[in-house]
């Protein structure tokens, strides 16, 4: 069969392996029209007015938002979907206990199925990219064919998109991660998200939602790349990255994994209290990180994404400015309300609520209602260089020297403000029994505690005891390791309200931990770790916050908690370190002997 005709259009490589593989995927989907993205801003205004013109987007008020559109998903696809997630490795032990296995021979036989003819009548997109500043030694290349004009104009803001990429990539290499996405019918039963460890590739199909089809981000550079810095001697995470500058103009740098919707994006566009005049916060990524032993034997970080996947609820001039800044032009919305004069909307937005609204399905919306008038898991897409508060160092191909590693989850209980690690062993142990409440960003039950190691239970592209022995052995490649620290902005009163503030006033705790990495402040030694003791953090100017019931704890809710450990550690089977069950014991020892 012949391959379809492409539209006039020069291929803009002749790179061999990437032509063969592109026609072998367009004989399978059998689209119209193969375009290949170039990158440039004519393409994207093009592709633009094509999304409108096909109801894919819809124009905002385009004084209030410049290069604003809206976009809705279908209703039945609005996050990412875990249970449709598959690690397709050779063996089941590679994928491991936490993941969804399936051979590849059959997860390819079956997708090809759902693929074959998925694309008649509409458009192949070819969308070359690459993760991490172009000229790192940490970037890499991925293509993704896509039939949604929606995830060609997401991935050409969320990475570095087009010639940049067939650049880097050269006349020759093969090696580029393999991506294929169609929506197809985006049925829920033919819905498949597979990971190719081994071959480099991505198949993704029956969804058109953030993780699930904007390959680059949680498949290619969380998924697989994990799967890489494993063989290679890195570290791929669930990481923010924020810069923090001093009134004397010193730069320090952490990265920290927190579950999917618990608050990297926020913390990573921190906006320090007033007390801490002089301070400067700056983003250098606000979800992945990847890690690598420089030469002067710390750890560097770059941030492999070129722009936001943000959440949009609780996202206001009070929480989060910097990123009601970022979103005010060249941003897509996806799942949020909107007013009937082109403005948007969502719940935590600040001022009245307006008295009628769009939902985020497009039906009309009263104040009062019952339902939520945006998704929860309601989303922004925009590019970082909007980011008012971005650090420069963003694109430094070399990437930036991590200081201190922070562990954070969901807790309304238990897990006290923040809490210090007393070497890298424990801090590893603390991020592999990090425990959080799941949240809206995953589809399934919301609230429920659930064990979720440095935040990458759903991303991790292989088995997680190999995982946390690879964290482990790094200990040995770091010659000066970060420092560890677990916090927890969530925890509640009896009833239920916030302990601690959040958001700008987790500044607070930085600078903690940042003054613990030089020894410059004090702490007190518990059985669990270091925690601030009373004048230890800087609360100056601090209102409504329960210092001592935030930072308290309460060795008898530890003793369980330490016990409710043992579940999670025997899903982990048979390759979890012993270290770690050592750990667990030795503390578990020391709370009781405390008690
Ligand atoms: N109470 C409280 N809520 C917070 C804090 N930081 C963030 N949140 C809320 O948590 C939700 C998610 O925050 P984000 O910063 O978008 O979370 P994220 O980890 O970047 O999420 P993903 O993009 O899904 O990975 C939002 O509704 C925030 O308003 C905090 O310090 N305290
Ligand atoms: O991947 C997504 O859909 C959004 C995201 O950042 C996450 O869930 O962590
Ligand atoms: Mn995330």
């Amino acid at each position: 069969m012949r391959a379809p005709v492409e539209s006039g259009q020069k291929r803009p490589t002749s790179n061999p392996s990437l032509l063969a593989w592109v026609d072998e995927m367009a004989k399978m989907c059998k689209p119209d029209r193969v375009y290949w993205c170039d990158g440039s801003p004519e393409e994207k205004q093009r592709l633009t007015e094509e999304a409108v013109a096909g109801g894919v987007l819809i124009p905002l008020d385009q004084k209030k938002l410049p290069g604003c559109y809206f976009h809705h998903s279908n209703p039945n696809d609005v996050a990412r979907v875990e249970h449709l997630t598959f690690i397709c490795t050779p063996t089941k032990e590679e994928a491991g206990p936490t993941n969804n296995w399936m051979a590849p021979q059959e997860a390819y036989h079956k997708l090809a199925a759902i693929y074959d003819g998925a694309m008649k009548g509409r458009t192949l997109y070819v969308v070359p990219y690459v993760m991490g500043p172009a000229r790192s030694p940490f970037a890499k290349v991925g293509i993704e064919l896509t039939d949604s004009v929606y995830v060609a104009l997401n991935m050409g803001i969320m990475t570095r998109m087009g010639k940049v990429a067939l650049d880097r990539l050269g006349p020759t290499s093969a090696e580029f991660n393999k991506g294929l996405h169609s929506v197809a019918d985006c049925n829920p039963e033919r819905r498949f998200i597979c990971h190719f460890p081994q071959d480099n590739t991505i198949w993704s199909v029956g969804s058109g939602y953030g993780g699930n089809a904007l390959l680059g981000k949680k498949c290619l550079a969380l998924r697989i790349a994990s799967y890489l810095a494993k063989n290679e001697g890195w570290l791929a995470e669930h990481m923010l990255i924020l810069e923090a500058e001093s009134p004397t103009g010193e730069k320090r740098y952490v990265a920290g994994a927190f579950p999917s919707a618990c608050g990297k994006t926020n913390f990573a566009m921190m906006i320090p209290p007033k007390a801490f005049q002089g301070w400067k916060i700056r983003t250098v990524g606000d979800d992945i990180a990847w890690m690598r032993v420089g030469e002067d034997g710390r750890l560097w970080a770059v941030n492999p994404e070129y722009g936001y996947f943000g959440v949009a609820p609780g996202t206001n001039r009070k929480t989060n400015p910097n990123a009601m800044d970022t979103i005010k032009k060249d941003t897509l919305y996806t799942n949020v309300a909107r007013t009937k004069d082109g403005d948007v909307w969502w719940e935590g937005m600040d001022g009245e609520v307006p008295a009628e609204l769009i939902d985020w399905k497009g039906q009309p919306w009263k104040k009062g209602s019952a339902e939520k008038a945006a998704h929860p898991n309601s989303r922004f897409t925009a590019p970082v260089q909007n980011n008012p508060a971005l650090s420069p160092s963003y694109d430094d191909p070399k990437g930036v020297p991590i200081d201190a590693i922070i562990f954070g989850g969901r807790r309304s209980t238990t897990v006290p403000l923040v809490l210090q690690s007393f070497d890298w062993k424990h801090g590893v142990y603390l991020g592999a029994t990090m425990g959080s409440e799941t949240t809206a960003a995953a589809t399934g039950a919301v609230g429920v505690v659930r064990r979720d190691p440095m935040a990458m239970l759903p991303f991790c592209g292989y088995d997680m005891g190999s995982y946390l022995r690879h964290w482990l052995d790094m200990e040995k490649r770091i010659p000066k390791p970060p420092k560890v620290f677990l916090v927890n902005w969530f925890r509640k009163s009896q009833d239920g309200k916030f302990l601690w503030p959040g958001y700008g006033d987790n500044m607070r705790v930085l600078k903690w931990m940042l003054d613990r990495c030089q020894g410059a402040v004090g702490a007190q030694e518990t059985a669990l770790g270091f925690t601030p003791k009373a004048g230890d953090l800087d609360v100056r100017g601090l209102e409504h916050a329960d210092i001592a019931g935030a930072t308290r704890i309460d060795l008898g809710e530890w003793a369980g908690e330490l016990e409710s450990q043992t579940e999670w550690f025997q899903k982990i089977g048979k390759t979890l370190p012993r270290e770690l069950e050592q750990q667990r014991q030795d503390l578990l020892a020391k709370v009781k002997a405390a008690k």
